[in-house]
């Protein structure tokens, strides 16, 4: 990464309903209609761009995309969150599923958004891709959506060990699809979500998590590779703290961290391998004006001003103040100019 006068920033779901403006351009009208409209899109990715000073958008759309690409009907249902009518449950199930998806077709609706949007943003700040991890992803497909003990998908790793990773290799073949489609439209760095990893133990999270991410990096990049580009890649793995050594360790540029872990440690752990992203806590942004300013300087003394990315260590949720996150924004501007050069 490059040296930048102050430390770059950015919020993940920073497009989301904290912001008025983005609960008047959602109303009325459904969650998955809204991301298959180009132009809704990319007006609620620059939304947050117009309120504060971020050094990056995140392009407006959700990891569920894919499992409806692969055939399967989600919905968001008001005050529960997605929802799979009918969810994978047993692996004769599979068969249902999409086998050849052709992504340039199945989601087209995504790469006119990143194009419209980069083409909107006149090169004021890079714009972020992304795609769900296959195990994050396979979970909500068991699941059928948000779930506590992600038992039923947990349930298929230990008495389906097979299916599971003929599931996860589907997925991993049409993400890495889905993410090199995103480049060709203008994404200039892509961020892999694997929110679900701190439900997996480390020896499930190296046989069932870790080997599809690095595939991911690793085949995403070689296909650049050959066309002469390359861009950064961000592994987001929630709550895979047991797993930072190998993280660092996988292809990608960027590790992103939850707050559960302190910034010296990681820095530690990681030996210098990868750029460090995160990792405020969100509920920090309920705290006044002024401790959200210490929070994000002691934060910064912690992660040092090389290779480094702030942000929260998840994403906003929709009853904080629009004013803390400028908050924090300006705060990790304002710190990190005043620490001046750094090794
Ligand atoms: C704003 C929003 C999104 N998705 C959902 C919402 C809220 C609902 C609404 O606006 O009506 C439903 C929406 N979509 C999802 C959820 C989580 C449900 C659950 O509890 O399991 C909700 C409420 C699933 C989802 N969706 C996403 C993740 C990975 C990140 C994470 O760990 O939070 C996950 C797990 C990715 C996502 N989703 C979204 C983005 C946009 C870009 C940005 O960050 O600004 C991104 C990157 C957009």
């Amino acid at each position: 990464l490059q040296d930048t006068e102050h430390v770059p920033v950015w919020c993940m779901r920073q497009a989301g309903r904290y912001l008025p403006e983005f609960r008047k351009t959602r109303e009325g009208r459904d969650f998955f209609d809204t991301c298959r409209s180009p132009e809704a899109c990319c007006e609620l990715t620059l939304q947050p761009l117009r309120r504060f000073p971020f050094d990056a958008a995140i392009i407006f759309s959700d990891i569920l995309v894919i499992p409806q690409a692969l055939g399967m009907n989600v919905q968001m249902v008001a005050g529960k969150g997605p929802t799979f009518p009918e969810p994978l449950k047993e692996p004769e199930d599979l068969q249902q599923l999409q086998a050849k998806v052709d992504v340039s077709k199945e989601l087209d609706y995504v790469f006119k958004a990143i194009t419209l949007t980069r083409h909107k943003i006149e090169g004021k700040v890079p714009l972020i891709g992304f795609s769900g991890a296959p195990w994050t992803l396979m979970s909500y497909m068991i699941e059928g959506g948000g779930s506590n003990t992600h038992s039923k998908a947990k349930r298929w790793l230990y008495r389906h060990p097979e299916a599971s990773h003929m599931l996860l290799k589907m997925l991993t073949d049409v993400i890495v699809q889905y993410l090199l489609g995103q480049v060709a439209a203008g994404a200039q760095a892509l961020q892999v979500f694997e929110s679900h990893a701190g439900i997996l133990g480390p020896v499930e999270f190296k046989e069932f998590s870790l080997p599809y991410l690095r595939d991911i990096a690793r085949r995403v990049k070689d296909k650049l590779k050959e066309a002469g580009e390359d861009i950064p890649m961000i592994v987001f793995a929630k709550d895979a703290h047991y797993a930072l050594e190998d993280l660092s360790q996988s292809h990608y540029e960027v590790v992103g961290l939850d707050w559960t872990i302190d910034p010296q440690s990681a820095r530690e752990r990681t030996g210098g391998k990868v750029s460090l992203q995160g990792n405020m806590d969100p509920c920090a942004l309920y705290a006044p004006k002024e401790r959200i300013s210490q929070i994000v300087k002691k934060m910064l003394e912690g992660f040092g001003k090389k290779g480094y990315i702030a942000n929260l260590g998840h994403g906003l949720y929709p009853d904080m103040d629009p004013e803390n996150v400028g908050a924090f924004v300006d705060a990790v501007h304002q710190h990190s100019k005043q620490m001046g050069a750094q090794i």
